[in-house]
C-alpha cells in the first residue's frame, strides 16, 4: 500500500516537492531557488528548463530524504505559478522563447489599446478577468509576433503552449500529455468560464491558433503517469490546479463562503462562491476554483502583486535585513512606523486598483525615521493592501467574514498577522500546515486514486496553530487608513 502523495509546487521564486501522508502532514521536503530574469524595466523571466531542472531535482532528493521508492507514492500532484507562459516545439520539447512571467508588463501598451475599443468588457463577460498583462492571453501573442516565425510554426501546428502545470506535465510524460486544468486555464484570458470552452472569438481577436492550446479537465483526475525513468518508477499524476486554487482547497474552504489570503511573493485572498460564478464591481477576478466531482466550482479573488516579494526586496536590493523572519523583530521595536507608508507597486497595482502604470512609492519620510520605522512600514503594506482586498470583496459577495485562514511563507511573521487582524477587524486563524498550496494539490491527486475518500475525509486534517483577534481601536485603524489611501494616491499612474 504508497504510503504518500508526492506534491510539485512550482512557485515564482522556488521550486518545492514536499511529500504527506494520510493524516495531511509533511513526511519530506526540498526546495531549489532558481534565476529570476529581468531584461528590461518591468519585464520578468523564467528558464523554462531551469524552471524543470530544480522541479524533477527536488523530487528525487524529497524522496531520498526518507528513503521513499516510486511505488511508496500513490500519486502525485502539481500546482504552480499560475499564468506564466511557456511556448515550445512540439518535435523538439525545447521551448522557443523564455517563460514569461505573470508579473512581467511587457504587453501593458496592448492591453491598453485592447481598453480603447472597449475590449475590457467582452474580455470580463467571458473569461471573469480584468484584461491586464498579468495573464497569458497577451503573453502569447506576444511570443508569437517577436520570436522570428514562430507565428507559422503555430499554425502548423508544431507549437504547444502551456502554463507552468502543463509543462512539467508534458515533461514528466516525456511529452506524451498536453492538458491543463480548469483552475489554469481560467487564468489565460483565453478561457470562456461560462461555456468552459476555449474561447474562439478572443482567439482570433489575439491571434492564436488553436491547435498550440491544451486540453483541459478537471483539477482531479490521473492526466497519465511519470516516465518510469525520471523517479524510478511510473506514478500516476492525479491532480493539478493553480498555486491559490490549491491554497482555498488546502486550507479546506470548501463551502460558498469561505475564504483565505496566501502570502507568498504577492497575496491572493479566494473565496469560494460554489456554483456561482459571482461578477465583481469592485475589481475582483472571477475565477475557477475547482473541477471537480464532475461540475466546476468558483472563486472570487482579489490578487495584490507584491507582498513577500517586498521582503526580499528589503534583503536582497536594499540589504536592510538578511533574513526575511528578522523583519518581526525590527518591526516590533518601534512602536509605529513614524509616518512611513510603503507602497510596493514594482510591476503596477492589482486588485482592486488595477493601475499597469503605479509604481512603488515610500511618503512622510522626516529626519527621524530609522531602518525599523521602514521595514515596519513595508511588511504594514501587506496588510493595507489586504484590507482593500478585503472590503472590495466583502461588498461584491455581501458576507462579512468572521475569521480569515492565512498561508504562505509570510504568514509565519506573528507582527504582520496581529497588525491584519488589527486593521481588518476580523479574526486571523494560522493552520499547523501552512504549506497549504502543495497541501491542495497532494488532496487533489489523492482523491483522484482514492488515497484519500471524498472532501470529507481532508477536511478532519485541518489543524488550527494561532489565532490573531484584534485589538487596535477603530479610531487609530481609520487613521492609519486615511495615510494609507493617500500613499496609494501618490503611487498611481507614475510610469504612465
Ligand atoms: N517571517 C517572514 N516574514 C515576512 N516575510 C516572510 C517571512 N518568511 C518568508 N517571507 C516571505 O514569504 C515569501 C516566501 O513565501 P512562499 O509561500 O514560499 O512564496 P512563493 O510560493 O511565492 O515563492 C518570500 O517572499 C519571503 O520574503
Ligand atoms: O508563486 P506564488 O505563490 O507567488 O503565486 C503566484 C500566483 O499564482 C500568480 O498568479
Amino acid at each position: 500500500m504508497p504510503k504518500y502523495i508526492m506534491s510539485l509546487d512550482q512557485g515564482t521564486t522556488s521550486s518545492r516537492c514536499i511529500l504527506f501522508n494520510e493524516k495531511g502532514l509533511i513526511e519530506s521536503v526540498a526546495q531549489k531557488e532558481f534565476t529570476q530574469i529581468y531584461p528590461k524595466a518591468g519585464w520578468v523571466e523564467h528558464d523554462p528548463a531551469e524552471i524543470w531542472f530544480t522541479q524533477i531535482s527536488v523530487a528525487t532528493e524529497a524522496m531520498q530524504h526518507i528513503n521513499a521508492s516510486a511505488s511508496d507514492i500513490a500519486a502525485l500532484g502539481i500546482t504552480n505559478q499560475r499564468e506564466t507562459t511557456v511556448v515550445w516545439d512540439k518535435a523538439t520539447g525545447r521551448p522557443i522563447y523564455n517563460a514569461i512571467v505573470w508579473q512581467c508588463r511587457r504587453t501593458s501598451e496592448y492591453c491598453d489599446s485592447l481598453k480603447e475599443e472597449g475590449y475590457d468588457q467582452v474580455i470580463k463577460d467571458k473569461t471573469g478577468l480584468i484584461l491586464d498583462a498579468y495573464f497569458s492571453g497577451t503573453k502569447v501573442k506576444w511570443i508569437l509576433d517577436n520570436v522570428e516565425g514562430a507565428r507559422e510554426k503555430a499554425e502548423r501546428g508544431e507549437l504547444l503552449f502551456g502554463t507552468i502545470d502543463t509543462w512539467l506535465i508534458w515533461n514528466l510524460t516525456n511529452g506524451k500529455v498536453h492538458v491543463t486544468d480548469y483552475s489554469n486555464a481560467s487564468r489565460t484570458l483565453l478561457f470562456n468560464i461560462h461555456t468552459l470552452k476555449w474561447d474562439e472569438d478572443i482567439l482570433a481577436k489575439l491571434n492564436i491558433p488553436l491547435c498550440m492550446l491544451p486540453e483541459v479537465k478537471p483539477s482531479s483526475c490521473v492526466y497519465g503517469e511519470t516516465d518510469p525513468s525520471l523517479l524510478g518508477g511510473a506514478i500516476p499524476i492525479g491532480g493539478a490546479a493553480g498555486d491559490q486554487q490549491a491554497a482555498l482547497f488546502g486550507q479546506v474552504c470548501h463551502k460558498p463562503g469561505t475564504a483565505k489570503n496566501t502570502y507568498g511573493t504577492g497575496c491572493f485572498l479566494l473565496m469560494n462562491t460554489g456554483e456561482q460564478a459571482i461578477t465583481s464591481k469592485n475589481g475582483l477576478l472571477t475565477t475557477i476554483a475547482w473541477g471537480l466531482d464532475g461540475k466546476v466550482e468558483y472563486a472570487l479573488e482579489g490578487s495584490i502583486f507584491i507582498a513577500g516579494a517586498a521582503i526580499q526586496w528589503l534583503r536582497d536590493e536594499l540589504r536592510m535585513i538578511d533574513h526575511a523572519s528578522h523583519t518581526e523583530t525590527y518591526a516590533k521595536s518601534v512602536p509605529d512606523t513614524n509616518g512611513v507608508y510603503v507602497v510596493p507597486a514594482f510591476t503596477g497595482l492589482g486588485a482592486p486598483y488595477w493601475d499597469q502604470y503605479a509604481r512603488g512609492t515610500v511618503v512622510g519620510l522626516t529626519r527621524g525615521v530609522k531602518k525599523e520605522h521602514f521595514i515596519r512600514a513595508t511588511l504594514e503594506s501587506l496588510a493595507y493592501q489586504t484590507y482593500d482586498v478585503l472590503k472590495a470583496m466583502q461588498e461584491d459577495s455581501g458576507i462579512e467574514l468572521k475569521a480569515l485562514k492565512v498561508d504562505g511563507g509570510a504568514c509565519a511573521n506573528n507582527f504582520l498577522m496581529q497588525f491584519q487582524s488589527d486593521i481588518l477587524g476580523v479574526q486571523v486563524d494560522r493552520p499547523e500546515i501552512i504549506e497549504t498550496t502543495a497541501l491542495g494539490a497532494a488532496y487533489l491527486a489523492g482523491l483522484a486514486v482514492g488515497y484519500w475518500k471524498d472532501k470529507e475525509d481532508i477536511s478532519k486534517n485541518w489543524a488550527l496553530s494561532k489565532s490573531f483577534v484584534p485589538k487596535m481601536t477603530t479610531e487609530k485603524c481609520d487613521e492609519l487608513l486615511v495615510g494609507w489611501h493617500k500613499a496609494v494616491k501618490c503611487s498611481l499612474g507614475w510610469a504612465k
